[in-house]
Protein backbone atom coordinates (compact mmCIF):
# COMPACT_ATOMS: atom_id res chain seq x y z
CA UNK A 1 0.00 0.00 0.00
CA UNK A 2 0.88 3.76 -1.02
CA UNK A 3 1.74 6.21 1.68
CA UNK A 4 1.22 9.76 0.63
CA UNK A 5 2.54 13.15 2.45
CA UNK A 6 -0.10 15.20 3.50
CA UNK A 7 0.20 17.75 0.65
CA UNK A 8 -0.10 14.97 -2.06
CA UNK A 9 -3.37 14.05 -0.13
CA UNK A 10 -4.63 17.59 -0.52
CA UNK A 11 -3.63 17.67 -4.30
CA UNK A 12 -5.64 14.24 -4.17
CA UNK A 13 -8.81 16.33 -3.30
CA UNK A 14 -8.30 18.51 -5.27
CA UNK A 15 -8.40 16.27 -8.34
CA UNK A 16 -10.27 13.91 -7.12
CA UNK A 17 -13.19 17.17 -7.28
CA UNK A 18 -11.96 18.34 -10.69
CA UNK A 19 -12.30 14.95 -12.38
CA UNK A 20 -15.58 13.37 -10.42
CA UNK A 21 -17.10 16.97 -10.70
CA UNK A 22 -18.07 16.59 -6.81
CA UNK A 23 -17.04 19.12 -4.12
CA UNK A 24 -15.18 18.78 -1.45
CA UNK A 25 -18.22 18.67 0.47
CA UNK A 26 -19.20 15.59 -1.26
CA UNK A 27 -15.55 14.26 -0.06
CA UNK A 28 -16.15 14.84 3.35
CA UNK A 29 -19.70 13.41 3.39
CA UNK A 30 -18.20 9.88 1.52
CA UNK A 31 -15.72 10.01 4.56
CA UNK A 32 -18.07 10.89 7.57
CA UNK A 33 -20.48 7.85 6.36
CA UNK A 34 -17.64 5.45 5.88
CA UNK A 35 -16.72 6.08 9.60
CA UNK A 36 -20.25 6.13 10.13
CA UNK A 37 -20.64 3.05 8.51
CA UNK A 38 -17.64 1.61 10.55
CA UNK A 39 -19.45 2.28 14.14
CA UNK A 40 -22.63 0.78 12.94
CA UNK A 41 -21.24 -2.02 11.70
CA UNK A 42 -19.58 -2.52 15.26
CA UNK A 43 -22.37 -0.84 17.77
CA UNK A 44 -25.56 -2.31 15.82
CA UNK A 45 -27.93 0.34 17.41
CA UNK A 46 -26.55 0.02 21.71
CA UNK A 47 -27.40 2.98 22.86
CA UNK A 48 -23.64 3.73 24.48
CA UNK A 49 -22.80 7.40 24.95
CA UNK A 50 -21.06 8.57 22.10
CA UNK A 51 -18.95 12.21 22.87
CA UNK A 52 -17.90 13.57 19.06
CA UNK A 53 -14.67 16.33 19.73
CA UNK A 54 -14.68 18.14 16.26
CA UNK A 55 -12.19 21.48 15.71
CA UNK A 56 -12.83 23.78 12.73
CA UNK A 57 -11.72 22.95 10.19
CA UNK A 58 -12.26 19.96 7.69
CA UNK A 59 -11.58 17.29 10.50
CA UNK A 60 -14.22 18.41 12.61
CA UNK A 61 -16.28 18.64 9.78
CA UNK A 62 -15.99 15.35 9.18
CA UNK A 63 -16.61 14.60 12.94
CA UNK A 64 -20.10 16.35 11.87
CA UNK A 65 -21.09 14.40 9.60
CA UNK A 66 -20.53 10.86 11.54
CA UNK A 67 -22.80 12.81 14.21
CA UNK A 68 -25.26 13.57 11.94
CA UNK A 69 -25.84 10.22 10.72
CA UNK A 70 -25.58 8.75 14.28
CA UNK A 71 -27.87 10.92 15.02
CA UNK A 72 -30.40 10.05 12.38
CA UNK A 73 -29.93 6.55 13.27
CA UNK A 74 -30.97 7.14 16.93
CA UNK A 75 -27.62 6.85 18.89
CA UNK A 76 -26.81 8.66 21.54
CA UNK A 77 -24.64 11.76 20.78
CA UNK A 78 -23.34 14.85 21.93
CA UNK A 79 -20.99 16.61 19.78
CA UNK A 80 -19.08 19.14 21.06
CA UNK A 81 -16.82 22.66 19.20
CA UNK A 82 -13.64 23.21 20.27
CA UNK A 83 -13.98 26.68 19.58
CA UNK A 84 -10.13 27.38 19.39
CA UNK A 85 -10.27 29.95 16.31
CA UNK A 86 -13.08 32.02 13.96
CA UNK A 87 -11.47 30.56 11.08
CA UNK A 88 -13.84 27.57 10.50
CA UNK A 89 -13.70 26.26 7.41
CA UNK A 90 -16.68 25.81 4.87
CA UNK A 91 -16.90 22.34 4.59
CA UNK A 92 -17.37 22.68 8.72
CA UNK A 93 -19.85 25.64 8.50
CA UNK A 94 -22.38 24.16 5.94
CA UNK A 95 -22.12 20.46 8.20
CA UNK A 96 -22.51 22.41 11.24
CA UNK A 97 -25.54 24.48 9.84
CA UNK A 98 -27.09 20.64 9.09
CA UNK A 99 -26.61 19.44 12.86
CA UNK A 100 -29.79 21.62 12.97
CA UNK A 101 -31.95 19.46 10.83
CA UNK A 102 -31.56 16.40 12.46
CA UNK A 103 -31.43 17.38 16.36
CA UNK A 104 -32.76 20.06 18.45
CA UNK A 105 -29.18 19.03 20.66
CA UNK A 106 -27.18 21.92 18.96
CA UNK A 107 -23.40 20.82 19.62
CA UNK A 108 -22.04 22.10 22.62
CA UNK A 109 -19.14 25.10 22.21
CA UNK A 110 -16.07 24.99 23.76
CA UNK A 111 -13.77 27.74 24.80
CA UNK A 112 -12.18 26.86 28.06
CA UNK A 113 -11.31 24.10 30.60
CA UNK A 114 -14.52 24.79 32.28
CA UNK A 115 -16.42 23.12 29.25
CA UNK A 116 -15.03 19.98 29.40
CA UNK A 117 -17.63 17.40 29.98
CA UNK A 118 -17.79 14.40 32.47
CA UNK A 119 -16.94 11.09 30.27
CA UNK A 120 -17.47 7.72 31.73
CA UNK A 121 -15.61 4.60 31.26
CA UNK A 122 -17.52 2.36 29.27
CA UNK A 123 -17.89 5.51 26.95
CA UNK A 124 -16.73 6.39 23.38
CA UNK A 125 -14.92 9.32 22.54
CA UNK A 126 -14.58 10.28 18.82
CA UNK A 127 -11.27 12.68 18.35
CA UNK A 128 -12.09 14.90 15.44
CA UNK A 129 -10.32 17.86 16.89
CA UNK A 130 -7.14 18.26 14.08
CA UNK A 131 -6.37 16.22 11.06
CA UNK A 132 -3.98 16.25 8.52
CA UNK A 133 -4.53 20.38 8.41
CA UNK A 134 -2.10 20.67 11.86
CA UNK A 135 0.02 23.54 11.41
CA UNK A 136 1.76 24.24 14.92
CA UNK A 137 1.50 22.82 18.50
CA UNK A 138 -2.12 22.67 20.22
CA UNK A 139 -1.78 24.68 22.86
CA UNK A 140 -3.76 26.54 26.18
CA UNK A 141 -6.95 24.96 26.66
CA UNK A 142 -6.70 22.88 23.32
CA UNK A 143 -3.44 21.08 24.27
CA UNK A 144 -5.28 20.49 28.00
CA UNK A 145 -8.17 19.43 26.23
CA UNK A 146 -6.18 16.81 24.72
CA UNK A 147 -4.72 15.61 27.77
CA UNK A 148 -7.95 15.56 29.16
CA UNK A 149 -9.41 13.18 26.87
CA UNK A 150 -6.52 10.71 27.07
CA UNK A 151 -6.91 10.48 30.79
CA UNK A 152 -10.53 9.03 30.34
CA UNK A 153 -10.79 5.68 30.40
CA UNK A 154 -13.58 5.44 27.14
CA UNK A 155 -12.56 4.30 24.36
CA UNK A 156 -10.97 6.77 21.93
CA UNK A 157 -11.44 6.77 18.22
CA UNK A 158 -9.39 9.63 16.05
CA UNK A 159 -10.49 10.31 12.45
CA UNK A 160 -8.04 10.51 9.78
CA UNK A 161 -5.43 10.76 12.25
CA UNK A 162 -4.98 11.36 16.42
CA UNK A 163 -5.25 14.84 16.62
CA UNK A 164 -1.86 16.87 17.14
CA UNK A 165 0.08 14.20 15.30
CA UNK A 166 0.94 15.87 11.89
CA UNK A 167 1.03 13.23 9.13
CA UNK A 168 5.14 12.94 7.84
CA UNK A 169 6.48 15.86 10.10
CA UNK A 170 7.92 15.90 13.63
CA UNK A 171 5.24 16.00 16.03
CA UNK A 172 5.63 19.60 17.49
CA UNK A 173 4.86 18.51 21.05
CA UNK A 174 4.41 15.40 22.45
CA UNK A 175 2.23 16.19 25.61
CA UNK A 176 -0.42 17.32 22.92
CA UNK A 177 -1.05 14.42 20.85
CA UNK A 178 -4.33 11.72 21.22
CA UNK A 179 -4.00 8.50 22.41
CA UNK A 180 -5.87 6.65 20.45
CA UNK A 181 -7.16 3.42 20.96
CA UNK A 182 -7.60 2.71 16.86
CA UNK A 183 -7.79 5.03 14.43
CA UNK A 184 -9.95 5.18 10.77
CA UNK A 185 -7.48 6.70 8.16
CA UNK A 186 -8.83 8.22 4.82
CA UNK A 187 -7.59 6.44 1.85
CA UNK A 188 -3.89 5.83 2.47
CA UNK A 189 -2.01 4.94 5.83
CA UNK A 190 0.66 8.02 7.05
CA UNK A 191 4.29 7.63 7.59
CA UNK A 192 3.91 8.58 11.25
CA UNK A 193 1.72 5.41 11.82
CA UNK A 194 4.65 3.18 11.18
CA UNK A 195 7.48 5.20 12.93
CA UNK A 196 8.78 4.08 16.43
CA UNK A 197 8.22 7.59 17.86
CA UNK A 198 4.82 8.52 16.28
CA UNK A 199 3.61 4.99 15.92
CA UNK A 200 2.99 4.69 19.97
CA UNK A 201 -0.13 6.82 19.19
CA UNK A 202 -1.67 4.71 16.47
CA UNK A 203 -1.46 1.00 17.88
CA UNK A 204 -4.03 0.15 15.22
CA UNK A 205 -5.79 1.91 12.19
CA UNK A 206 -8.00 1.28 9.06
CA UNK A 207 -7.61 2.79 5.70
CA UNK A 208 -10.94 3.74 4.65
CA UNK A 209 -11.14 4.25 0.72
CA UNK A 210 -13.07 7.07 0.19
CA UNK A 211 -12.63 7.01 -3.84
CA UNK A 212 -10.22 9.47 -4.60
CA UNK A 213 -8.77 9.33 -8.27
CA UNK A 214 -7.10 6.20 -8.74
CA UNK A 215 -4.86 7.53 -11.70
CA UNK A 216 -3.33 10.14 -9.39
CA UNK A 217 -2.46 7.88 -6.93
CA UNK A 218 -1.16 5.29 -8.81
CA UNK A 219 0.93 7.95 -10.65
CA UNK A 220 2.30 9.76 -7.83
CA UNK A 221 5.21 8.83 -6.59
CA UNK A 222 4.87 7.98 -2.84
CA UNK A 223 6.58 8.64 0.69
CA UNK A 224 6.70 5.28 1.12
CA UNK A 225 5.33 1.62 0.37
CA UNK A 226 4.20 -0.69 2.90
CA UNK A 227 5.14 -4.30 2.36
CA UNK A 228 1.94 -7.15 3.69
CA UNK A 229 1.11 -10.31 2.29
CA UNK A 230 -0.49 -9.20 -1.11
CA UNK A 231 2.68 -7.76 -2.13
CA UNK A 232 5.38 -10.35 -0.66
CA UNK A 233 3.34 -13.16 -2.54
CA UNK A 234 3.99 -10.87 -5.58
CA UNK A 235 8.06 -11.22 -5.06
CA UNK A 236 7.83 -15.07 -4.48
CA UNK A 237 9.47 -16.71 -7.31
CA UNK A 238 8.34 -20.30 -8.01
CA UNK A 239 10.58 -23.43 -8.43
CA UNK A 240 10.96 -25.67 -11.32
CA UNK A 241 10.73 -29.72 -11.59
CA UNK A 242 14.23 -30.34 -12.65
CA UNK A 243 15.76 -27.50 -10.48
CA UNK A 244 18.55 -28.87 -8.07
CA UNK A 245 20.81 -27.86 -5.37
CA UNK A 246 22.96 -25.73 -8.05
CA UNK A 247 20.25 -23.76 -9.18
CA UNK A 248 19.85 -22.10 -5.71
CA UNK A 249 23.27 -21.40 -5.01
CA UNK A 250 26.36 -21.80 -2.67
CA UNK A 251 25.98 -19.00 0.29
CA UNK A 252 29.07 -18.19 2.32
CA UNK A 253 28.54 -17.19 6.03
CA UNK A 254 30.96 -15.57 7.93
CA UNK A 255 30.03 -15.59 11.27
CA UNK A 256 30.63 -15.98 15.04
CA UNK A 257 33.72 -15.97 18.00
CA UNK A 258 34.56 -17.28 21.08
CA UNK A 259 31.12 -17.63 23.24
CA UNK A 260 29.05 -15.85 20.27
CA UNK A 261 28.63 -19.57 17.76
CA UNK A 262 25.26 -19.25 18.59
CA UNK A 263 25.07 -16.37 15.96
CA UNK A 264 26.75 -18.58 13.27
CA UNK A 265 24.04 -21.10 14.07
CA UNK A 266 20.95 -18.87 13.72
CA UNK A 267 22.55 -17.88 10.63
CA UNK A 268 23.30 -20.63 8.66
CA UNK A 269 20.08 -22.75 9.57
CA UNK A 270 17.84 -19.80 8.61
CA UNK A 271 20.34 -19.45 5.31
CA UNK A 272 19.46 -22.73 4.26
CA UNK A 273 15.56 -22.97 5.48
CA UNK A 274 15.35 -19.85 3.11
CA UNK A 275 15.94 -22.38 0.36
CA UNK A 276 19.77 -21.80 -0.24
CA UNK A 277 21.29 -24.63 -2.35
CA UNK A 278 24.52 -25.43 -0.18
CA UNK A 279 25.63 -23.20 2.74
CA UNK A 280 29.25 -22.63 4.34
CA UNK A 281 30.55 -21.17 7.04
CA UNK A 282 33.30 -19.97 8.00
CA UNK A 283 34.15 -19.03 11.78
CA UNK A 284 37.28 -19.25 14.13
CA UNK A 285 38.57 -22.81 14.81
CA UNK A 286 36.82 -23.22 18.06
CA UNK A 287 33.48 -23.51 16.15
CA UNK A 288 33.91 -26.19 13.91
CA UNK A 289 32.57 -28.72 15.99
CA UNK A 290 29.82 -26.82 17.02
CA UNK A 291 28.79 -25.76 13.67
CA UNK A 292 29.08 -29.20 12.05
CA UNK A 293 26.73 -30.70 15.02
CA UNK A 294 24.40 -28.35 15.12
CA UNK A 295 24.20 -26.93 11.69
CA UNK A 296 24.96 -30.99 10.12
CA UNK A 297 23.31 -29.45 6.70
CA UNK A 298 26.73 -26.84 6.38
CA UNK A 299 29.98 -27.68 5.19
CA UNK A 300 32.61 -25.71 7.97
CA UNK A 301 35.66 -24.15 7.27
CA UNK A 302 37.65 -22.43 9.75
CA UNK A 303 40.08 -20.17 10.48
CA UNK A 304 43.66 -20.84 12.07
CA UNK A 305 42.77 -18.91 15.28
CA UNK A 306 41.34 -20.50 17.41
CA UNK A 307 38.89 -17.50 19.15
CA UNK A 308 37.99 -15.33 16.55
CA UNK A 309 38.11 -14.58 12.36
CA UNK A 310 41.31 -13.68 10.86
CA UNK A 311 41.63 -14.24 7.54
CA UNK A 312 38.63 -15.51 5.69
CA UNK A 313 39.47 -18.19 2.72
CA UNK A 314 37.39 -20.13 0.67
CA UNK A 315 37.78 -22.10 -2.64
CA UNK A 316 34.36 -21.75 -4.16
CA UNK A 317 32.57 -19.41 -5.97
CA UNK A 318 29.87 -17.95 -3.33
CA UNK A 319 26.80 -16.90 -4.76
CA UNK A 320 25.82 -14.70 -1.80
CA UNK A 321 27.92 -13.90 1.61
CA UNK A 322 26.23 -13.26 4.87
CA UNK A 323 29.14 -11.71 7.20
CA UNK A 324 29.13 -9.95 10.85
CA UNK A 325 27.32 -12.52 13.37
CA UNK A 326 28.85 -12.32 16.72
CA UNK A 327 32.16 -11.85 14.71
CA UNK A 328 33.50 -9.11 17.43
CA UNK A 329 35.44 -6.15 16.32
CA UNK A 330 39.22 -7.41 16.92
CA UNK A 331 41.75 -5.63 14.66
CA UNK A 332 42.82 -8.98 12.65
CA UNK A 333 38.95 -9.32 11.93
CA UNK A 334 38.28 -6.34 11.11
CA UNK A 335 41.66 -6.44 8.28
CA UNK A 336 39.89 -9.92 7.52
CA UNK A 337 36.46 -8.26 6.20
CA UNK A 338 38.57 -5.61 4.24
CA UNK A 339 40.14 -8.53 1.96
CA UNK A 340 36.79 -10.09 1.87
CA UNK A 341 34.94 -6.73 0.72
CA UNK A 342 37.56 -5.74 -1.53
CA UNK A 343 37.49 -9.27 -3.26
CA UNK A 344 33.70 -9.92 -3.11
CA UNK A 345 32.02 -11.05 -6.20
CA UNK A 346 28.64 -12.15 -4.66
CA UNK A 347 26.64 -9.88 -3.51
CA UNK A 348 27.03 -9.20 0.47
CA UNK A 349 24.81 -8.49 3.24
CA UNK A 350 26.44 -7.06 6.12
CA UNK A 351 25.14 -7.31 9.41
CA UNK A 352 25.97 -6.72 13.48
CA UNK A 353 30.15 -6.50 14.05
CA UNK A 354 30.70 -6.09 10.54
CA UNK A 355 28.69 -2.89 10.58
CA UNK A 356 30.45 -1.72 13.56
CA UNK A 357 34.05 -2.74 12.01
CA UNK A 358 32.33 -0.09 8.97
CA UNK A 359 31.25 2.71 11.83
CA UNK A 360 34.91 2.43 13.23
CA UNK A 361 37.05 2.24 10.33
CA UNK A 362 36.19 4.52 7.18
CA UNK A 363 38.35 2.53 5.24
CA UNK A 364 36.37 -0.44 5.24
CA UNK A 365 33.22 1.67 4.32
CA UNK A 366 35.15 2.79 1.36
CA UNK A 367 35.17 -1.29 -0.11
CA UNK A 368 31.80 -2.21 0.52
CA UNK A 369 30.94 -3.23 -2.95
CA UNK A 370 27.42 -1.47 -4.25
CA UNK A 371 24.03 -3.14 -4.09
CA UNK A 372 25.19 -4.28 -0.92
CA UNK A 373 22.44 -4.75 1.75
CA UNK A 374 23.41 -3.25 5.44
CA UNK A 375 21.10 -4.51 8.52
CA UNK A 376 21.73 -2.13 10.98
CA UNK A 377 19.42 -1.98 14.46
CA UNK A 378 19.15 1.59 15.87
CA UNK A 379 22.07 1.56 18.31
CA UNK A 380 24.15 0.49 14.74
CA UNK A 381 22.61 2.62 12.41
CA UNK A 382 23.71 5.41 14.84
CA UNK A 383 26.74 4.50 15.29
CA UNK A 384 26.91 4.29 11.09
CA UNK A 385 25.23 7.71 10.72
CA UNK A 386 25.45 9.71 13.88
CA UNK A 387 22.63 10.72 16.05
CA UNK A 388 18.88 12.22 15.49
CA UNK A 389 16.48 14.41 16.39
CA UNK A 390 13.41 12.66 15.40
CA UNK A 391 12.71 9.88 12.62
CA UNK A 392 12.37 11.75 10.23
CA UNK A 393 16.20 13.16 10.49
CA UNK A 394 16.50 9.58 10.61
CA UNK A 395 15.58 8.96 7.56
CA UNK A 396 16.47 11.66 5.24
CA UNK A 397 20.44 10.93 6.80
CA UNK A 398 20.01 7.16 5.92
CA UNK A 399 18.67 7.62 2.63
CA UNK A 400 21.97 10.35 2.29
CA UNK A 401 23.99 7.68 3.20
CA UNK A 402 22.54 4.92 1.09
CA UNK A 403 22.75 7.20 -1.84
CA UNK A 404 26.22 7.70 -1.46
CA UNK A 405 27.59 4.72 -1.05
CA UNK A 406 24.87 3.17 -2.74
CA UNK A 407 24.28 0.31 -0.51
CA UNK A 408 20.37 -1.27 0.07
CA UNK A 409 19.63 -0.35 3.86
CA UNK A 410 17.67 -1.85 6.10
CA UNK A 411 16.74 -0.65 9.39
CA UNK A 412 15.29 -3.44 12.27
CA UNK A 413 12.53 -2.11 14.51
CA UNK A 414 8.82 -3.21 14.99
CA UNK A 415 7.95 -1.90 11.42
CA UNK A 416 11.91 -2.15 9.67
CA UNK A 417 12.48 0.51 7.20
CA UNK A 418 14.42 -0.50 3.89
CA UNK A 419 15.63 2.44 2.10
CA UNK A 420 17.40 2.21 -1.41
CA UNK A 421 18.07 5.32 -3.83
CA UNK A 422 14.90 7.16 -3.69
CA UNK A 423 12.28 4.47 -2.42
CA UNK A 424 11.11 3.25 0.78
CA UNK A 425 9.95 -0.01 1.78
CA UNK A 426 8.05 -0.54 5.41
CA UNK A 427 7.41 -3.90 6.68
CA UNK A 428 4.33 -5.27 8.64
CA UNK A 429 4.92 -8.49 9.55
CA UNK A 430 5.92 -9.40 12.95
CA UNK A 431 5.82 -9.20 16.47
CA UNK A 432 6.91 -8.14 19.87
CA UNK A 433 8.06 -11.79 20.43
CA UNK A 434 11.25 -11.34 18.14
CA UNK A 435 12.45 -8.61 20.53
CA UNK A 436 14.56 -11.53 21.48
CA UNK A 437 18.32 -11.80 21.30
CA UNK A 438 19.32 -13.50 17.90
CA UNK A 439 16.40 -12.56 15.91
CA UNK A 440 18.73 -10.38 13.77
CA UNK A 441 20.78 -13.21 13.08
CA UNK A 442 18.31 -15.19 11.58
CA UNK A 443 17.01 -12.05 9.47
CA UNK A 444 20.39 -11.70 7.81
CA UNK A 445 20.18 -15.32 7.29
CA UNK A 446 17.02 -15.05 5.21
CA UNK A 447 18.32 -12.38 3.36
CA UNK A 448 21.66 -14.29 2.63
CA UNK A 449 19.42 -17.28 1.31
CA UNK A 450 17.37 -15.13 -1.15
CA UNK A 451 19.92 -13.66 -2.43
CA UNK A 452 21.79 -17.16 -2.77
CA UNK A 453 18.81 -17.85 -4.76
CA UNK A 454 19.12 -15.35 -7.53
CA UNK A 455 16.61 -12.88 -5.60
CA UNK A 456 18.22 -9.39 -6.52
CA UNK A 457 19.34 -7.26 -3.18
CA UNK A 458 16.55 -5.13 -3.06
CA UNK A 459 13.70 -8.16 -3.40
CA UNK A 460 15.84 -10.26 -0.97
CA UNK A 461 15.97 -7.50 1.58
CA UNK A 462 12.45 -6.40 1.10
CA UNK A 463 10.92 -10.17 1.13
CA UNK A 464 12.99 -11.49 3.46
CA UNK A 465 11.99 -8.96 6.19
CA UNK A 466 8.55 -9.92 5.32
CA UNK A 467 8.99 -13.22 5.69
CA UNK A 468 10.71 -13.13 9.25
CA UNK A 469 8.18 -11.16 10.76
CA UNK A 470 5.62 -13.89 8.98
CA UNK A 471 7.54 -16.04 10.60
CA UNK A 472 7.72 -14.67 13.80
CA UNK A 473 3.87 -14.12 14.01
CA UNK A 474 3.81 -17.62 13.12
CA UNK A 475 5.98 -18.79 15.86
CA UNK A 476 4.04 -16.51 18.44
CA UNK A 477 0.74 -18.03 17.96
CA UNK A 478 1.77 -21.31 18.68
CA UNK A 479 4.65 -19.99 21.31
CA UNK A 480 3.68 -16.94 23.08
CA UNK A 481 5.32 -13.78 22.61
CA UNK A 482 7.45 -14.40 25.44
CA UNK A 483 7.82 -17.77 24.12
CA UNK A 484 9.64 -17.12 20.96
CA UNK A 485 13.75 -17.50 20.47
CA UNK A 486 15.33 -16.42 17.76
CA UNK A 487 15.21 -20.54 16.40
CA UNK A 488 11.54 -20.57 17.20
CA UNK A 489 11.56 -18.28 14.26
CA UNK A 490 13.72 -19.89 12.28
CA UNK A 491 11.79 -22.94 12.43
CA UNK A 492 8.85 -21.09 11.26
CA UNK A 493 10.12 -20.15 8.07
CA UNK A 494 8.82 -22.69 6.19
CA UNK A 495 5.59 -22.08 7.51
CA UNK A 496 6.08 -18.64 6.87
CA UNK A 497 6.01 -19.83 2.76
CA UNK A 498 3.28 -21.68 3.02
CA UNK A 499 1.14 -19.08 4.71
CA UNK A 500 2.13 -16.68 1.65
CA UNK A 501 -0.76 -18.27 -0.72
CA UNK A 502 -2.67 -20.01 2.35
CA UNK A 503 -6.33 -18.57 1.40
CA UNK A 504 -8.04 -17.24 4.61
CA UNK A 505 -10.75 -19.08 5.83
CA UNK A 506 -14.63 -17.55 5.48
CA UNK A 507 -15.93 -17.40 8.72
CA UNK A 508 -18.03 -20.40 9.91
CA UNK A 509 -21.68 -20.75 8.96
CA UNK A 510 -24.51 -20.78 12.29
N1 LIG B 1 -7.55 15.54 1.98
C1 LIG B 1 -8.53 14.66 1.82
O1 LIG B 1 -8.40 13.83 0.98
C2 LIG B 1 -9.76 14.71 2.65
C3 LIG B 1 -9.70 15.29 3.91
N2 LIG B 1 -10.72 15.28 4.76
C4 LIG B 1 -10.52 15.73 6.13
O2 LIG B 1 -9.93 17.00 6.18
C5 LIG B 1 -8.88 16.98 7.15
C6 LIG B 1 -7.96 18.11 6.91
O3 LIG B 1 -8.70 19.26 7.10
P1 LIG B 1 -8.09 20.74 7.21
O4 LIG B 1 -7.12 20.93 6.15
O5 LIG B 1 -9.24 21.65 7.22
O6 LIG B 1 -7.33 20.76 8.57
P2 LIG B 1 -7.73 20.15 10.01
O7 LIG B 1 -6.77 19.03 10.23
O8 LIG B 1 -9.16 19.90 10.16
O9 LIG B 1 -7.41 21.27 11.09
C7 LIG B 1 -6.60 22.25 10.91
C8 LIG B 1 -7.39 23.52 11.21
O10 LIG B 1 -7.02 23.96 12.46
C9 LIG B 1 -6.13 25.11 12.38
N3 LIG B 1 -4.97 24.71 13.12
C10 LIG B 1 -3.94 23.93 12.71
N4 LIG B 1 -3.13 23.66 13.73
C11 LIG B 1 -3.66 24.27 14.82
C12 LIG B 1 -3.29 24.36 16.17
N5 LIG B 1 -2.21 23.74 16.64
N6 LIG B 1 -4.07 25.05 17.00
C13 LIG B 1 -5.16 25.66 16.56
N7 LIG B 1 -5.56 25.64 15.29
C14 LIG B 1 -4.83 24.93 14.42
C15 LIG B 1 -5.94 25.40 10.92
O11 LIG B 1 -6.22 26.72 10.62
P3 LIG B 1 -5.25 27.98 10.79
O12 LIG B 1 -5.53 28.52 12.17
O13 LIG B 1 -3.85 27.52 10.63
O14 LIG B 1 -5.67 28.91 9.72
C16 LIG B 1 -7.05 24.56 10.24
O15 LIG B 1 -8.20 25.32 10.06
C17 LIG B 1 -8.33 15.61 7.01
O16 LIG B 1 -7.53 15.19 8.08
C18 LIG B 1 -9.60 14.78 6.89
O17 LIG B 1 -10.13 14.54 8.18
C19 LIG B 1 -12.00 14.65 4.40
O18 LIG B 1 -13.04 15.45 4.83
C20 LIG B 1 -12.20 14.44 2.93
C21 LIG B 1 -11.01 14.10 2.14
N1 LIG C 1 8.38 -5.35 18.52
C1 LIG C 1 8.79 -5.92 17.38
N2 LIG C 1 7.93 -6.11 16.37
C2 LIG C 1 8.34 -6.66 15.20
N3 LIG C 1 9.61 -7.06 14.96
C3 LIG C 1 10.52 -6.89 15.93
C4 LIG C 1 10.16 -6.31 17.18
N4 LIG C 1 11.28 -6.24 17.93
C5 LIG C 1 12.29 -6.77 17.20
N5 LIG C 1 11.83 -7.15 15.99
C6 LIG C 1 12.63 -7.72 14.89
O1 LIG C 1 13.60 -8.62 15.43
C7 LIG C 1 14.88 -8.40 14.85
C8 LIG C 1 15.86 -7.94 15.93
O2 LIG C 1 17.12 -7.78 15.36
P1 LIG C 1 18.40 -7.35 16.22
O3 LIG C 1 18.08 -6.18 17.05
O4 LIG C 1 19.53 -7.27 15.28
O5 LIG C 1 18.56 -8.61 17.17
P2 LIG C 1 19.86 -9.42 17.57
O6 LIG C 1 21.00 -8.45 17.55
O7 LIG C 1 19.59 -9.94 18.94
O8 LIG C 1 19.98 -10.51 16.58
C9 LIG C 1 14.68 -7.37 13.75
O9 LIG C 1 14.45 -8.01 12.53
C10 LIG C 1 13.43 -6.62 14.20
O10 LIG C 1 12.72 -6.08 13.11
K1 LIG D 1 -8.39 13.55 14.44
Amino acid sequence: MKIFSAEQLYEADKITAEKQNISSLDLMERAGEQIFKWLEDKMKGAQVPLHIFCGIGNNGGDGLVVGRHLINHGYNVTIYIANFTDKRSKCFLINYDRIKDVSKKWPVLMTSEEDFPEIAAEDIIIDALFGIGLNRPPEGWVKELIQYINKQKAFKLSIDIPSGLPANTPVPDSEAVIHANHTLTFQAPKLAFFLPETGVYVPYFEVLDIGLDRQFLMESKPLAQTISKMEAQQFYKPRAKYDHKGTYGHALIVAGSYGKMGAAILSTRATLKAGAGMVTVFSPECGYSILQTAAPEAMVLSDDEEDFITKIEYQFDASAIGVGMGIGTQKETVAALHKLFSEAKAPLVIDADALNGISEDKDLLKVVPKNSVLTPHPGELERLIGSWKNDYEKIEKARKFTKKHKVVLLIKGAHSLILFEDSMYINTSGTPGMATAGSGDVLSGVITGLLSQGYDPLLATVFGVYLHGSAGMLASSVLSYEGVMASDIADFIGDAYIELFRQEQPPAQG
